[in-house]
């Protein structure tokens, strides 16, 4: 199953540097992982804004809310989740 997920980043402006850019990288090597599984198809920074838009192709909503919530930054984030389906117009044979 293929959702849209928008996550929008508020880091506390209080918060530890140190801190954060461990957060950080941990959030990288998590995404760059579920990426390699093919779990998470896209990842698109919004531009202008501490924001992505991304594709994650999983099982289930239950497998989408366990990835989403184990986000290093889950807490950090503003998240909207829209289910996607195939458009009959679409080109791509896998985009379902
Ligand atoms: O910077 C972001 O948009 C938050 C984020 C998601 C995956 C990642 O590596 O950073």
């Amino acid at each position: 199953m293929l959702f849209k997920v928008e996550m929008k980043v508020n880091i506390p402006h209080d918060i530890d540097a140190d801190v954060i850019n461990e957060i950080k990288a941990r959030e990288k090597a998590y995404a760059q992982d579920l990426q390699r599984q093919g779990k998470w198809r896209h990842l698109w920074r919004v531009a202008g804004s501490y924001a992505n838009v991304s594709i994650f192709d999983v099982a289930d909503n239950a497998e989408l809310q366990d990835l989403i919530s184990n986000l290093p930054l889950f807490p950090y984030m503003d998240i909207t989740v829209a289910p996607l389906c195939r458009h009959p117009s679409s080109i791509h044979e896998d985009d379902r």
